[in-house]
């Protein structure tokens, strides 16, 4: 039997699960969707992010801080296969080359279109964007809501969750961090 229609089959067996006739015509299909929506949200395992960053370097003398607020992105968690539905913000210092912008919500996606918890996807983007650009700073926030912590468990709707990872000067100068938070604290779920 074809991986996709063992996807499909598996799908089936949840719907029989939960009650539900997976004759009725309704969900004829429902099982080939649900495989090509899995497919779509969880594409980031294909991808490699060094080979997105690569496709648009440029050199550049600019050394000032570049900053990409309100990254919007769909991902699921790890532990329920639920959304997680967030903004990410992420500041780079170059040195000696920039990167094509769109390559960072790009980045964004790899990570996203993964199962994952929180802590993990930020500390990737931020890993992937320093070995790729080597530059001399890199900062990622992560302001998230966890369906699994809203639709179900604690039923808690007003909560979200922020991570945060820095590398570089983000790291070592206070004035560097502070000019990112300020930057990306207007942008934060209120
Ligand atoms: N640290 C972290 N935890 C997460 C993330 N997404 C979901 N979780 C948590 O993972 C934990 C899994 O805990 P378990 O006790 O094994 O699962 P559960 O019985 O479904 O827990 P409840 O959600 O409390 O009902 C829960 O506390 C979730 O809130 C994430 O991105 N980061
Ligand atoms: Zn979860």
């Amino acid at each position: 039997m074809s991986k996709e229609l063992e996807f499909e089959n598996s799908v089936k067996n949840i719907l029989e699960y939960i009650g539900e006739d997976v004759n009725r015509e309704g969900l004829e299909k429902t099982p080939s969707r649900v495989r090509k929506a899995f497919e779509f949200m969880c594409g980031g395992y294909k991808q490699d992010p060094k080979e997105i960053i690569n496709q648009a370097l440029f050199t550049s003398t600019n050394d000032e801080m570049v900053v990409i607020k309100d990254i919007e992105f769909y991902s699921m968690c790890e532990h329920h296969m639920l959304p997680i539905i967030g903004k990410a913000h992420i500041a780079y210092i170059p040195d000696g080359k920039v990167v094509g912008l769109s390559k960072i919500p790009r980045i964004v996606d790899v990570f996203a279109r993964r199962l994952q918890i929180q802590e993990q996807m930020t500390e990737q983007i931020c890993d992937a964007l320093h070995e790729a650009l080597n530059p001399k700073g890199v900062a990622v926030m992560i302001d998230a809501r966890h369906m699994c912590m809203e639709m179900r468990g604690v039923e808690k709707i007003c909560s979200t969750t922020v991570t945060s990872a820095l590398r570089g000067l983000f790291k070592r100068e206070k004035t560097t961090k502070d000019e990112f938070l300020s930057i990306v604290a207007q942008s934060l779920h209120k």
